[in-house]
């Protein structure tokens, strides 16, 4: 057997300091693809180097757009060539896209309307996660897509098209990325598109930051009830000509609940009052629990409080949410986090590895459907952290480094999906 590579985290006994967050992983794939379908020149800066964004970055290409990167002490920019239209490849097109849920649906959706042929594959996990609201969606508007494998997942063979059709219904129950892939293509519909939310919708802030990052590549979508927009027809994105991507507020939540457990003040840069990402509300979660929270525009600064659980419903920041289980370990009293029915969608089903690697650690554990609740035990103990190939469930450990006994992580370069320095940031403001 492969044996597994671990990172053993010491018992620390502080944390200070302040991060220069990477890009955020949501915005950076949504302004490639806006940038990559837009008339004229964008220059994406902070872009954020990691699997998630290279796997769109090398469909992009593939699919015939130039991409120019370099490196300005230290901040990768990328130089999108946009298309000015929806993609037109003669040549049939095998695109791999790891376990990138932000490539993977919105590369659907735009796929789906544009001239030839395309096969959308990925890791093993992807061929797990669901895709079906999506596609049935994209097929009430005429396209033709076949599930290559098992009906609902990937990997899918699209015959790509254009379309038309007035009015189009999407379910939001399972992931909020559907709908975001939806909107963003329909603006090339013939027609203009009436569309329809349906299901109890999840994760709303993403379809938030999508309708602002169209809006700042000049497409309005009219807002006509909590469940319905109509998309103007025959809209084409125009390039902001520079575009600067936030620093990333889910990577930043591992920051901000180090300082609330061990002391601070820990400083995250790159998000704040003004960012358009919903885990930004992280922070007011930690404040909830105990936590100092300082906010700038463009800053959030955390220190230590007295910590103590409480009930959570965090269905709007399902990413950041893995992190309020892990700071929960340092309370007092019980976390209950409930309404994340859709972390079993993800890079692996995280309520049931959230379940037992807190189990591992002398936590008990109850885990519903769509909760988890949390008590911590008097005494930590030391444990080897199954990471799952999920990239949170190794950063959100991380904070076992601040128990009596440290913590081991397996596996720790799975963090690369989003975040491949996390562990050298982690440390850097880690005392011993
Ligand atoms: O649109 C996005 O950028 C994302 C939406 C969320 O997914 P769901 O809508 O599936 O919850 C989130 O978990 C994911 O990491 C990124
Ligand atoms: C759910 C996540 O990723 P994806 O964009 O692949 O859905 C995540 O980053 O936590």
């Amino acid at each position: 057997m492969k044996e597994v590579p671990e990172l053993h985290l010491e018992p620390y006994t502080g944390a200070q300091g302040r991060i220069r967050l990477p890009g955020s992983k949501s915005i950076a794939n949504r302004a490639l693809l806006l940038a990559a379908l837009a008339e004229g020149t964008t220059v994406l800066r902070n872009m954020l180097d990691s699997d998630d964004t290279r796997h769109m970055r090398a469909a992009l290409r593939q699919l015939g757009v130039q991409l120019q990167t370099r490196d300005i002490d230290g901040e990768l920019q990328v130089e999108v060539q946009g298309l000015g239209q929806l993609f037109n490849c003669p040549q049939p097109q095998r695109l791999f896209l790891g376990n990138a849920g932000t490539a993977m649906r919105p590369l659907c959706a735009a796929l789906a309307f544009s001239q030839g042929e395309f096969e959308l594959t990925g890791e093993p996990r992807m061929a797990e996660r669901p895709i079906g609201p999506l596609v049935d969606a994209l097929e009430q508007l005429g396209a033709q897509i076949t599930y290559q494998q098992q009906e609902g997942y990937p990997p899918l063979l699209i015959r790509g098209q254009g379309f038309s059709g007035h009015s189009v219904c999407i379910d939001g129950s399972l992931s909020s990325q559907f709908i975001s892939a939806l909107l963003m293509v329909l603006p090339y519909n013939q027609e203009d598109t009436l569309v329809t939310l349906t299901g109890e919708l999840v994760s709303l802030p993403y379809i938030e930051l999508t309708l602002a990052m169209m809006a700042r590549f000049g497409v309005e979508v009219e807002r006509i009830s909590a469940r319905e927009f109509r998309v103007p027809s025959q809209q084409s994105y125009q390039s902001p000509q520079q575009y600067l991507i936030e620093g990333d507020a889910s990577s930043a939540s591992y920051f901000l609940a180090a300082a609330a457990i061990a002391g601070g003040p820990i400083r995250v840069d790159g998000v704040g009052l003004q960012s358009l990402q919903g885990d930004k509300e992280f922070a007011r979660v930690l404040a909830q629990m105990g936590a100092n929270v300082e906010w700038g525009d463009e800053f959030i600064s955390v220190s230590k409080g007295a910590l103590r659980g409480g009930v959570f419903d965090l269905n709007s920041i399902p990413d950041a949410a893995m992190t309020i289980a892990t700071t929960a370990l340092f309370a007092e009293g019980t976390t209950e986090i409930r309404n994340i029915y859709n972390w079993r969608l993800k890079e692996t089903d995280r309520l049931s590895a959230m379940a037992a690697e807190l189990k591992k650690v002398g936590a008990e554990v109850v885990e519903g459907e769509d909760f988890i609740r949390i008590t911590p035990p008097q005494q930590l103990q030391h444990a080897s952290i199954a990471t799952y190939n999920d990239h949170r469930m190794a950063m959100c450990f991380a904070l076992l480094g601040f128990s009596d006994v440290g913590v081991t992580i397996q596996d720790p370069d799975c963090c690369a999906k989003t975040y491949p320095n996390f562990f050298h940031d982690f440390q850097s403001v880690c005392k011993k």
